[in-house]
């Protein structure tokens, strides 16, 4: 079988997307959708998306991890997947699509897509630590020295540790000024630290709202791939209107046997 495939990154999270419109992609082909994403033998990526029809929006986004597992959602992917439909011509410069947690906006700007995420009810606060669920679910710690932690060996060790066999996607963040935060993020279905997690930094700017670190409604956020930004509004218990932006670009398209 011959597989037309797109490359895609987000602030450096990449993908492997496919136009799955005609439906004949094998779905449920674990090994094979890690394949794909496989850096040794495959594409290499986070993660595998496909364009999909959708009867009531404009399209479909069916989101795998690298283990080849579908995943819940995905904020980088979301953007990456937008620019993609902007480029076969399925968008303009606004759209709604649906996702593994439901409906999507998301407007185009040349490089850059701006995604509504979904409305956060409940930000978890621990002693050390937040938890929340952004579409994914997060863990946002605070740590000094970020540049020097070890993102891979602390990230596994929470995943499994305190989440268990379901786990949790690990941020560890550093603040840089009232409004500005820097992010490094290990990624459950990675099972390593990726360059950039959007569904992660959008937890990071609630979590750390929430906590007083910030009064701003606009975060900025550096991680290793590039900024992103978060707006939203805080609302009783939680947050609505919650919007991430930044850049999505198409790496190179090619044809895969397999
Ligand atoms: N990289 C993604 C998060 C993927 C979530 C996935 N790792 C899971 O928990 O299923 C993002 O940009 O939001």
């Amino acid at each position: 079988m011959k597989l037309q495939f797109f490359k895609y990154q987000g602030t450096g999270n990449d993908f492997v997307i496919l136009d799955n419109r005609e439906g004949s992609f094998p779905k449920s082909d674990t090994q094979l959708v890690a394949k794909l994403c496989d850096r040794r033998f495959g594409i290499g990526a986070d993660g595998l998306i496909l364009l999909e029809n959708d009867e009531t929006t404009d399209f479909k986004m069916v989101y795998y991890n690298a283990d080849g597992e579908e995943g819940s959602m995905c904020g980088n992917g979301g953007r990456c997947l937008v620019a993609f439909a902007h480029y076969l011509g399925i968008v303009d410069k606004e759209t709604t699509f649906n996702a593994v947690d439901g409906l999507h906006y998301a407007e185009v700007e040349g490089d850059m897509v701006n995604l509504k995420m979904v409305d956060v009810d409940q930000v978890h606060e621990k002693p050390a630590y937040s938890f929340l669920d952004t579409g994914s679910p997060h863990h946002v710690q605070l740590v000094k020295d970020l540049g020097h932690f070890d993102v891979q060996k602390e990230g596994k060790k929470l995943r499994y540790g305190l989440y268990g066999k379901t786990g949790s996607n690990i941020n560890f963040v550093e603040q840089e000024d009232e409004e500005t935060f820097q992010v490094r993020t290990y990624e459950r279905g990675v099972e390593d630290e990726t360059f950039s997690c959007g569904t992660g930094v959008t937890a990071v700017a609630l979590a750390m709202h929430t906590a007083g670190k910030t009064k701003a409604n606009q975060v900025h956020i550096h991680t290793l791939g590039g900024d992103l930004a978060i707006s939203f509004e805080q609302r009783a218990g939680g947050y609505t209107n919650i919007f991430l932006k930044g850049p999505a670009i198409q790496v190179y398209k090619g044809e895969i046997e397999c």
